[in-house]
């Protein structure tokens, strides 16, 4: 029986595990464009959690045309109706085509929902991605459980823990 909330079942990524895994992101991406030598024309973040991704993936394939998109949907961690709050621009990335969309995670996938509603032809990347969420993403490393919810190194810090045994 688990009768824990989402978040209390916690997978937390560190720095160096969201490079390596942005980095096998980059490495499964590479030679997958649509252009000369399976280039790829540019890559638009998701802001914000995107971010960092997108800047490792952006630097393994060297693509210097980065853009982003910011998709307002999580307060904390309650879910509300997903807008677009700032667009790329469209005259760069078109219908998407040729275009990497980077994401930290998918969880239900109506984040990339309103993402792909705007950019039709572009290629969907998260690191991570919950099987809800799975079907709106074309590439993803890693997958977790629906109920498990990320922490990510930009919203954690390291601080002391008690050890098992205490001192009663
Ligand atoms: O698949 P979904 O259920 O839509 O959830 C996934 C999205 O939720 C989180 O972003 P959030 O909206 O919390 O904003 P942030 O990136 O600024 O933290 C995460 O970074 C994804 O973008
Ligand atoms: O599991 C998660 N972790 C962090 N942010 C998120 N936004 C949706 N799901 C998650
Ligand atoms: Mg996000």
């Amino acid at each position: 029986m688990n009768d824990r909330l989402p978040h209390e079942k916690g997978f937390h990524v560190s720095w160096d595990q969201i490079h390596r895994d942005s980095r096998a992101l980059a490495w499964r991406l590479d030679h997958q464009g649509p252009l000369e030598d399976g280039a790829w024309k540019a890559v638009v973040a998701i802001t914000r959690g995107g971010m960092a991704p997108a800047m490792i993936v952006s630097r393994e394939l060297d693509i210097r045309m980065v853009d982003t998109i910011s998709v307002k949907s999580y307060q904390h961690q309650s879910q509300s109706e997903p807008v677009v709050i700032k667009s790329p621009d469209m005259d760069v990335v078109g219908d998407g085509t040729g275009v990497l969309i980077v994401d930290d995670l998918v969880d239900t996938g109506r984040t990339l929902e309103v993402v792909r509603k705007l950019m039709p032809k572009a290629h969907f990347a998260t690191v991570y991605a919950k099987p809800k969420g799975k079907p709106m993403v074309n590439t993803y490393i890693t997958e977790v459980s629906q109920d498990t919810w990320i922490f990510f190194p930009w919203d954690m810090a390291l601080q002391y823990v008690e050890p098992y045994r205490g001192k009663d």
